[in-house]
């Protein structure tokens, strides 16, 4: 089939190159000039492990092809996959609709006749009915549920496939579309489109809950002097709660989960229903963003002025360079305000840290960041910061203090080479007894 792709963000371009790996023939359609040009050259402008070399492959070959033109893209493509940002609004928690808007408006206007045009951003209910009865064209709306850093994969193998449609032959152009998806198996459910918009924001909140849940359990374990790790092991064993998205830390950010939650609330807020627990999560989360700024004054002897702090990660999470509400970064940036000198390293995300935070310091490697460091701080979990060595680490600070954000380091290895150990949701290392009061000054 012949599928345009109108927004090439994380979302977008993954988007448009699955479907070409699915054998369509697909235009990718972006307003910023810089981007077009890059995924035309075959460069994919943001780290997604698989993404480059299928974007390659596909240009290369001709089925893929990215431009700024609606006109072009309007005379191309039989079905119209919108995947605009849809950021929180500036002056409030309601999402920002003024691209998803501008891009309907722009396709309607340029679509041939019958075309499907089909939102895939995540939007609040009533969207959909919304842009149909504006621009009088075929809507059908198929949210997308995929992970930065396995974007790919959950695109060629998704956990299920939501369309939301009012004909049969909405249906079945996407049905077309993702044919072999479906041959392979994966369930699909086709609804109308409130509901299809809905799954996209009741997901996201129900995974923002069950990390907020595990967070606040870790809250209650350093009031009580239990273990969040072994409760959330034990809690995940019961197939009712499993495993998944219960790792306590710092807490969840990215592009997706924090405005979500947020906007939906407004939205539902809106229809006269209150979602006010919603609003807790939000609340035990960035909760733990101070906690962490808590252990770094108390591990720093009360404040971390003046202290050299070197913060191991960048990115909202690993395997990804997206920085948008990255609680490393928000950590970070509140210890310069209190006068730390703080250096950031990341594998991936150092030039979206420093356009996003450019006031703050930043190293070339990680033996950088930890040479002369009187604090660590672990919020990231990058492999290779869970595979550091300890000893070789002590070596190149100033004082060996560290605080794991991510519950992912093995505190009693990095308490038996000397280092004063302190994670969310779990006892101080046995022989250490918390902050003695020591001195500060080098
Ligand atoms: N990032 C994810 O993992 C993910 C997953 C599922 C759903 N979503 C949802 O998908 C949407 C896009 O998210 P993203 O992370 O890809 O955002 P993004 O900011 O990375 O990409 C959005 C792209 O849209 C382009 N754009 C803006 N206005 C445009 C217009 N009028 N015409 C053409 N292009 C335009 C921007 O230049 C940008 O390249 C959001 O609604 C988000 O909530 C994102
Ligand atoms: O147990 C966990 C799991 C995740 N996180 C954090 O939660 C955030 C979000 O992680 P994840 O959901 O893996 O990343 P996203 O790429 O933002 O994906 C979410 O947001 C997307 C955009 O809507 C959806 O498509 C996905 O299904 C949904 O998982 C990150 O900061 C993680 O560090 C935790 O703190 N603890």
């Amino acid at each position: 089939m012949r599928l345009t792709v109108i927004g090439t963000g994380y979302l977008g371009a993954t988007h448009a190159a699955c479907m070409a790996e699915l054998g369509h023939e697909v235009v990718g359609v972006d307003v910023d000039a810089g981007k077009v040009a890059a995924l035309r050259a075959g460069r994919v402008p943001f780290h997604e492990p698989g993404l480059a070399d299928m974007v390659a492959r596909h240009t290369a070959g001709g089925r893929l092809r990215f431009t700024t033109s609606y006109e072009e893209a309007g005379a191309f493509g039989q079905v119209h996959f919108v995947c605009v940002g849809t950021p929180q609004r500036k002056d409030g928690d309601a999402a920002d609709l003024t691209c998803v808007e501008a891009a309907f408006a722009d396709i309607a206007r340029h679509a041939r006749e019958g075309a499907l045009l089909v939102g895939k951003s995540t939007v609040p209910v009533g969207t959909a009915a919304r842009l149909a009865a504006a621009h009088g064209s075929e809507v059908a709306w198929n949210p997308e549920f995929l992970r930065e850093g396995f974007a790919v994969e959950d695109t060629l193998r998704p956990d299920r496939l939501v369309f939301g449609v009012r004909t049969r032959r909405a249906e079945r152009l996407l049905r077309r579309v993702h044919a072999p998806v479906l041959d392979a198996g994966t369930p699909l459910v086709v609804t109308d489109f409130a509901t299809a918009e809905l799954v996209k924001t009741a997901a996201n909140s129900f995974l923002a809950t069950k990390i907020s849940f595990i967070n606040a359990m870790a809250e209650v374990c350093e009031a009580a002097g239990g273990d969040v790790r072994r409760l959330a092991e034990a809690l995940g064993y019961d197939d009712r709660i499993g495993h998944t998205f219960l790792r306590a830390g710092v807490g969840f950010g990215g592009g997706c989960l924090p405005k979500d939650i947020r906007a939906f609330a407004h939205r539902a807020a809106e229809l006269g229903v209150d979602l006010g627990f919603l609003r807790a999560v939000d609340a035990i989360n960035m909760r733990r963003r101070d906690r962490v700024i808590t252990l770094a004054r108390e591990l720093c002897g009360g404040t971390v002025l003046g202290a050299r702090v070197a913060v191991l990660g960048a990115a909202f999470k690993p395997d990804s360079d997206d920085v948008r509400d990255s609680p490393a970064l928000n950590v970070a940036a509140r210890l310069g305000l209190d006068g730390a000198d703080v250096t950031v390293y990341d594998p991936e995300a150092m030039d979206n840290a420093r356009k996003a935070f450019p006031l703050l310091g930043y190293a070339l490697s990680l033996e950088e960041a930890l040479r002369g460091a009187d604090l660590v701080l672990h919020l990231t979990e990058w492999p290779q910061f869970r595979e550091v060595d300890p000893g070789w680490a002590r070596e190149l600070v100033y004082r060996p203090r560290i605080v794991d954000g991510r519950g992912v380091l093995d505190a009693d290895r990095w308490t038996a080479a000397g280092w004063r150990f302190r994670a969310l949701g779990r006892p101080v290392p046995q022989g250490e007894t918390g902050w003695t009061g020591e001195a500060e000054g080098r």
